[in-house]
């Protein structure tokens, strides 16, 4: 899928497959494009180019019905001002076939005790409960959550999350969240897809992207003559064993590290910054992550995009963007 306004391009060819029941999180910093994906997956916003298919339908074309069966965040509940939290909750419930009982739903998140107030005495942090309550009163088989914790306290961001996790695992509720926060994404995803200036740079289990940052550590020590030195290598131990075969005794300053996670994340984010795309001068595990983006399984998918075309090399795998293992 690809997406421009007017000139601009936003997303470059994104190709993405969300299997029923996981939760996926779609990673990345400010104006990477993770809003106008949400957005043109939940039929919000028209795409440039590109197929996709959301519970078996073109979100282009997704009628009444379709909709029923998605849960989505809307800003509009914000126009009823004045109306109490579960007044609102009943009245959202009756537009759907199967709603959930509103007093449930407001144990559920957290909002027993609001239940009588109005709705713009909310905290921030209970409005967007209040918006994922909304969101899933008809039951929906996928929930879309754009940045849903920002500006949650560290208690209300627990709680949210394992709300999300009883959705998932209880109820078999295919979660898309976006977040830019990755201690979040591993936290509860399933799978995450990095995604850098429209572009999907790395995807996987979150531990599998682990895996994979550190596939390479960086050995650092100090030569006899006093010289600084790092080398990165996959093999540390056999890089170790040599310097100590060589210096004949202990190796002066010797540390070995492997990049976390966080490491690698924040490398694809500034490489954008910086260096520009597919530059060949990358250090991150972007290219490799970009590459097996692309292999993701596409059985039993709630939600799929992809180009159309031909496989896009920039996520399907044909075109690693740098070489990052030279770094
Ligand atoms: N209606 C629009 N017209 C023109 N450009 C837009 C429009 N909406 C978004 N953009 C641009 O598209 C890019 C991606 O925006 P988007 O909101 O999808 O990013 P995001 O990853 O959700 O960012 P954030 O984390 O800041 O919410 C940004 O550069 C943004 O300025």
């Amino acid at each position: 899928m690809r997406m421009s306004y007017g000139t601009t391009h936003v997303l470059h060819g994104i190709d993405l497959d969300i299997h029923r029941g996981e939760i996926f999180a779609l990673l990345g910093p400010n104006g990477a494009g993770k809003t106008t994906t949400v957005e043109i997956l939940e039929g919000f916003r028209q795409r440039s180019a590109g197929e996709v298919t959301v519970l078996g339908t073109d979100p282009a074309h997704g009628d009444d019905t379709w909709r029923a069966r998605i849960g989505l965040v809307l800003q509009s509940w914000r126009d009823h001002r004045r109306w109490q939290v579960a007044e609102l909750l009943k009245h959202f419930a009756r537009y759907y076939p199967a709603p959930r009982d509103p007093a449930a739903l407001l144990a559920l998140v957290g909002l027993t005790e609001q239940a009588g107030q109005q709705v713009d005495r909310l905290s921030g942090g209970q409005r967007r409960r209040l918006d994922v309550a909304l969101a899933i009163v008809g039951r929906p088989e996928l929930l879309f959550l754009d940045e849903p914790t920002t500006g949650f306290d560290p208690e209300a961001r627990r709680d949210f999350h394992d709300l999300v996790e009883r959705l998932a695992r209880d109820e078999g509720v295919t979660v898309l969240l976006t977040t830019h926060d990755l201690a979040e994404a591993e936290r509860l995803a399933d799978r995450i897809a990095v995604l850098v200036s429209g572009r999907i740079r790395a995807g996987g289990t979150p531990a599998e992207l682990a895996r994979r940052a550190a596939a390479q550590a960086e050995v650092r020590w100090t030569t006899a003559d006093g010289t600084a030195r790092r080398e990165r290598t996959e093999d540390p131990s056999r890089l170790v064993w040599e310097l100590h075969r060589d210096t004949q005794g202990p190796v002066a300053d010797l540390e070995v590290r492997r990049p976390t996670l966080e490491d690698t994340y924040l490398h694809m984010v500034h490489r954008e910054d910086g260096a520009g795309n597919g530059d060949g001068a990358g250090a991150g595990a972007g290219g490799r992550g970009a590459g097996r983006a692309g292999t993701w399984s596409r059985e039993a998918s709630d939600a799929e995009t992809s180009d159309g075309e031909a496989p896009d090399a920039e996520t399907s795998g044909g075109e690693a963007p740098d070489g990052e293992k030279e770094a």
